[in-house]
């Protein structure tokens, strides 16, 4: 090409043309990014890509929040989330202005029906059969109503113990089992000796597959979807498929097996024979609220107790101020039970603080706006993504001093609970309409397993070759959902006494 030829016109406004409308469209979302919450400025057209990694964003959210304000928005591609980064602005949007703010993302139901998961009320977009879903699980988790669980979970918990006396080698395992056994048990009067682990990895698998699903934003695109599976990029369609078997699988299988128990006539009474007698229940839709019990319940609360294990190995004053509290209220002839909770201040005071230095689902499960708003002055889009930081403000040095520390005394005065601290079960749940509606029989399950714990082990470093013990360290997965990553550890019985404690309590029901 000879570059010393003038243009014409022509070829002068082939080039202008294109500049100029990418041009306006950037000064468009210039002016639209003006209107909304505050956040870094990103890149035109990529938004804030690269201001946000992929390993726990929490963090990044938080420290932007610092720069920003507790309320920020930031952009991927031209969709907007907004984060709330104060307990303030959660009650302000989540609470007061529930109606506006109580759906699911669109994406999020997109995936979720082409996924084959919309059965579950976690993603279900706000309307009627979100309700009539949420109102079946919530008769039978209501702080009114939670108490008919306490001695199923007690059971649960001294076959825990059991199970960690016999062997105490792979924790993770013998946790999420235990915590399975006793919601299967609860959710569809299965015998706790006929639920194994396969349970367990189903549950596992759904976690990760659906996760994996909603991180590909493209699916949302029909055509995407149509790629056939030979084309490049064409891999969405058996991905599809294998999904949406999943999710059927986790539909039926544990119903099945309880209609299997119900035959054989082994059942107990459970929140499926509740929902069954119930008038209005069908039984696809009872289907539907007793497996989202065990999506939702088992991953939670046995990642919660693992952070416990890993706590007690980092702070051993605490576990051993926890143990003292423990022989002075309980003694040594019996294992805590639910009701000793008022005169447990500081076991009741590790739950909290667990629930605060560890959390579980950190940027608890995205909210939509329904229609758009104004707040403080700002535009709120309709159908932005709108999330909680809930790592961020229950690490909020301003209302927990030194945040990274597991510290239970923050909650106490004068040897009783403190009303004047912050409860970190009123942002760890998630907040507004759609608060965890788990949340009374999670806090029961992890006092009732961690005090009856500290009753009877000791959790320790494990040693290394030369005897020396080996430093854990709090370190977590990414996703949806975080654990604590795999650590090393020693469970030990605290005497023999408390060896016969944990085998004279099993009962012949137990098993
Ligand atoms: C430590 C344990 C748990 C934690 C930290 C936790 C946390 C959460 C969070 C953050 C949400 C999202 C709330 C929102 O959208 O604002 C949620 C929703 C939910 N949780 Fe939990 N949860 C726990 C245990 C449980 C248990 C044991 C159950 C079942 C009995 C359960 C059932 C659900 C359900 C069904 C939803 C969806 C509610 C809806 O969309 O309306 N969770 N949970």
């Amino acid at each position: 090409m000879d570059f010393s030829m003038p243009l014409n016109i022509t070829e002068v406004l082939l080039v202008l043309f294109p500049l100029v409308l990418a041009f306006i469209f950037y000064l468009r979302c210039e002016h639209r990014r003006k209107s909304l919450p505050p956040g870094p400025r990103g890149v035109p057209f990529l938004g804030n890509v690269f201001d946000i990694p992929q390993d726990q964003p929490w963090v990044v959210f938080s420290k932007i929040s610092k720069e920003y304000g507790d309320v920020i928005s930031v952009s991927i591609l031209s969709q907007t989330t907004i984060i709330l980064n104060s307990a303030s602005a959660v009650n302000d949007l989540f609470d007061r202005r529930s109606s506006v703010y109580s759906t699911r993302p669109e994406a999020t139901v997109t995936i979720s029906k082409i996924t084959g998961w919309i059965w579950s009320m976690v993603v279900m977009p706000y309307g009627d059969d979100w309700r009539r879903n949420r109102r079946l699980l919530w008769q039978n988790f209501q702080p009114k109503t939670v108490g008919q669980w306490h001695s199923s979970q007690a059971q649960g918990t001294r076959r825990f113990l059991e199970a960690l006396l016999e062997d105490s080698s792979d924790l993770n395992r013998t946790v999420r089992l235990s915590f399975c056994k006793t919601l299967m048990n609860i959710t569809y009067g299965i015998p706790a000796q006929d639920v194994d682990y396969g349970f367990v990895n189903l549950l596992d698998e759904a976690d990760t597959e659906i996760c994996e699903a909603y991180d590909h934003a493209v699916l949302i695109l029909p055509w995407v979807r149509r790629i056939p599976s030979w084309c490049p990029g064409g891999r969405w369609q058996r991905k599809l498929a294998g999904w949406q078997q999943l999710a059927k699988r986790t539909l039926e299988a544990p119903f099945e097996r309880a209609q299997h128990a119900f035959n054989r006539g082994n059942a107990s009474p459970s929140i499926t024979s509740n929902l069954l007698d119930a008038v209005d229940a069908d039984a696809d839709l009872v289907k539907a609220v007793t497996a989202v019990i065990l999506v939702s319940g088992v991953d939670t609360t046995s990642g919660t107790f693992l952070a416990f294990v890993c706590a007690m190995i980092s702070h051993p004053e605490v576990q051993k101020r926890g143990q003292e509290e423990l022989e002075t209220v309980v003694g040594s002839s019996r294992l805590p039970q639910l009701d000793d909770r008022p005169s447990l201040p500081y076991v009741h005071a590790i739950v909290k603080e667990l629930l605060r230095w560890h959390n579980v689902a950190p940027l608890g499960v995205p909210h939509g706006c329904t229609q758009g708003d104004e707040y403080r002055g700002w535009r709120m889009p309709t159908n932005a993504t709108i999330r909680i930081n809930i790592w961020g403000i229950l690490h909020d040095p301003e209302l927990y001093p030194n945040p990274d520390a597991f510290i239970p005394e923050r909650f106490l005065k004068d040897g009783k609970m403190n009303q004047d601290v912050f409860d970190p079960a009123s942002i760890a749940f998630g907040a507004g309409r759609r608060v965890c509606p788990g949340r009374h029989f999670a806090e029961n399950s992890l006092f009732i397993n961690i005090a009856s714990m500290l009753h009877v082990f000791d959790i320790v470093p494990a040693v290394d070759a030369q005897g020396f013990p080996i430093p854990v360290e709090h370190r977590v997965t990414t996703g949806l959902l975080s654990t604590v990553k795999p650590f090393q550890y020693s469970i030990r019985i605290r005497s023999s006494s408390a060896k016969s404690l944990v085998r004279e309590s099993i009962m012949d029901g137990d098993r």
